[in-house]
């Protein structure tokens, strides 16, 4: 396990029970500058006590705390003396495992709920008597565990909190980690300031001090080759990996042929020209284009191009002296999203990201992934205090599978020029729309501006007119989201003209098109990727 960012002298654990979300608990003691880490529910009380943590949350989760085989918590945990704060589910197994009762109710509550406070409380002090909070359960506590009181309560659901602040014991039904929950934040700091004495010092500056410290430990005189891409995560990585340990690090950017219009020339010239770093452009257009000739199903696209960019990274790291590491730019959600790698968590795979599938037979590496345990808007901050340009921190992510996750289908080098000519129209279109934007507001994420965009080609044809005569041709699906992490998106409510704009000028200037729709989806219920 790669983790060169850690601050152990303080640090939150959070137990994860398999919540999608859980993983947003995490992120909110962050944001609050406390350094906080994911264990699999299973942990047990000494393998936690060898974390020295200050504080332990326990996630929300799926399952019900009486079913067959559902998660249950060491009961020890909740008496070594370390401060513990469950919410939901975490509620649920704490009550389960101190004595108290949990039942099915009839109907669940899903959504904003009202509490209302019904004794004094460590965790909710400063926070309105009456609030709105945030939902999503079917069971509840319907007896709290001896020394627990109830600190608030809904119509439906009569343990919303309790506590038992002499054991240092909190835990809500509702979910404070979730922005619509209005007083979260306050409940949490409540939680690290004040019951567990915690301070804010997780900060950019020392992050940097100790992911550097770590890597060059990690690799000592050995020479390290970067998957490159130019996005925002292998950057930040390309910029701790230059400062810890300079020329032992070559940069490898392959150019698998499902790149961006202009992507690969730009790539190459930002990082031959701007950045002083050993720079190697692989050209595997060919054999990618053979290895995905035939392939429709989604997720053997992703294995099929993973592997591929190992097999690619190897040879490379032949021709160099002493390479035992590969370093990437890994982050949280790709971890998340993979499934259960790292974080043992019991999450259910959404898609396998590339960078994260099994090395394939002959290949390996030791991998260097600083970011692995952070998100998106960390790694952008951490790109500008590493004094990164804004034109990198700033871009939009974009897939190491590119373009081949969206082309629905077989991908062909007719289709790849039909939705590389219409993303460019997208891109162009919407990065003047952002930059208005940002004229306008100041702000580079303001909930006007849209936070990823590009086109996707599906694999059906629609009649059309164009010039009086009959067309036949492929449509284009706009996809533009607002987001701050990739974990939760929303489709952005663009301007009318700006839709039209980029409707007529794909159609007019892009042959085989006749036709453009808008995915007006949030993530969930779909994702930002049509595959
Ligand atoms: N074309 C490529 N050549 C070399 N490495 C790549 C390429 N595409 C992706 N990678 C590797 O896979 C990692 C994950 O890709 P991902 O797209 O999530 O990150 P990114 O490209 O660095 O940033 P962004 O999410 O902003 O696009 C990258 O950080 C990089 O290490
Ligand atoms: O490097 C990557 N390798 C992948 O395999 C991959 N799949 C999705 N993405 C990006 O991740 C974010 C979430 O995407 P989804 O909502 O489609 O899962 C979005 O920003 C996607 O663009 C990937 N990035
Ligand atoms: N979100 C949760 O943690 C849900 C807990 C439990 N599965 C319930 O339905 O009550
Ligand atoms: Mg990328």
């Amino acid at each position: 396990m790669t983790q060169a960012a850690t601050s152990p002298d303080q640090k939150v654990i959070v137990v994860d029970f398999g919540a999608q979300y859980g993983q947003l608990i995490a992120r909110r003691v962050r944001d609050l500058h406390v350094y906080s880490e994911i264990v699999p529910c299973d942990v047990s009380a000494e393998e936690m006590q060898a974390e020295k943590p200050s504080a332990i949350i326990l996630s929300g989760g799926p399952a019900s705390v009486y079913a067959e085989d559902a998660p249950s918590l060491d009961p020890e945990i909740l008496s070594l003396g370390i401060p513990v704060l469950g919410f939901c589910y975490g509620q649920q197994a704490m009550a389960a495992a101190l004595g108290g009762t949990v039942g099915h109710t009839d109907a669940g509550e899903y959504g904003p709920a009202s509490i209302v406070r019904t004794g004094a409380s460590e965790l909710l002090a400063g926070t309105p008597d009456e609030q709105t909070v945030w939902m999503s359960h079917r069971d509840a506590v319907t007896a709290v565990p001896a020394g627990f009181t109830v600190t608030s309560s809904t119509a439906a659901c009569p343990v919303a909190s309790m506590e038992n602040a002499e054991a240092r014991l909190f835990a809500t039904q509702f979910h404070p980690e979730v922005r619509h929950t209005e007083c979260g934040s306050a409940m949490l700091e409540n939680f690290l300031f004040k019951i567990c004495g915690l301070k804010p010092t997780w900060t950019m500056g020392s992050i940097i001090e100790e992911s550097v410290a770590a890597i060059r430990k990690q690799v000592g005189d050995k020479r390290v080759i970067l998957g490159l891409s130019g996005g925002v995560d292998s950057s930040v990585v390309a910029a701790l990996c230059a400062r810890a340990i300079g020329r032992q690090l070559t940069c490898v950017f392959v150019n698998h042929g499902l790149l961006r219009k202009n992507e690969p020339e730009e790539v190459e010239e930002v990082f031959t020209r701007q950045f002083d770093v050993d720079f190697v452009h692989v050209h595997a257009e060919d054999r990618y284009a053979a290895l995905l000739a035939d392939v429709v199903e989604p997720e053997e696209k992703r294995r099929i191009i993973g592997s591929q960019f190992w097999k690619e990274f190897f040879t490379v790291a032949q021709d160099l002296d002493g390479v035992q590491f590969l370093a990437q730019g890994t982050i949280y959600p790709d971890i998340i999203e993979s499934g259960a790698r790292k974080t043992g968590g019991k999450a259910s795979t959404i898609k396998s990201h590339h960078n994260l599938i099994p090395f394939p037979e002959g290949v390996h590496f030791d991998l260097i992934e600083p970011l692995d345990h952070f998100f998106k808007d960390e790694v952008r901050a951490l790109g500008t205090a590493l004094g990164l340009p804004d034109h990198i921190v700033h871009r939009q992510p974009f897939p190491g599978p590119g373009l081949a996750i969206r082309i629905i289908g077989t991908v062909t080098l007719e289709k790849l020029s039909i939705l590389k000519d219409a993303d460019a129209i997208v891109r162009e279109e919407l990065d003047a729309y952002n930059a208005a934007v940002f004229e306008e507001t100041g702000e580079r994420n303001s909930e006007r501006s849209v936070w990823q965009y590009f086109a996707v080609l599906p694999d059906v044809k629609s009649v059309g007119v164009m010039g009086d005569e009959r067309t036949y041709a492929y449509p284009i699906i706009l996809r533009a989201v607002e987001s701050s992490d990739a974990m939760t998106a929303d489709w952005a409510k663009l301007p009318y003209e700006v839709l039209g704009r980029i409707s007529s000028r794909i159609v007019a200037e892009v042959p085989g098109v006749n036709r453009v729709a808008y995915d007006i989806t949030s993530k969930p219920p779909a994702t930002i990727e049509w595959e």
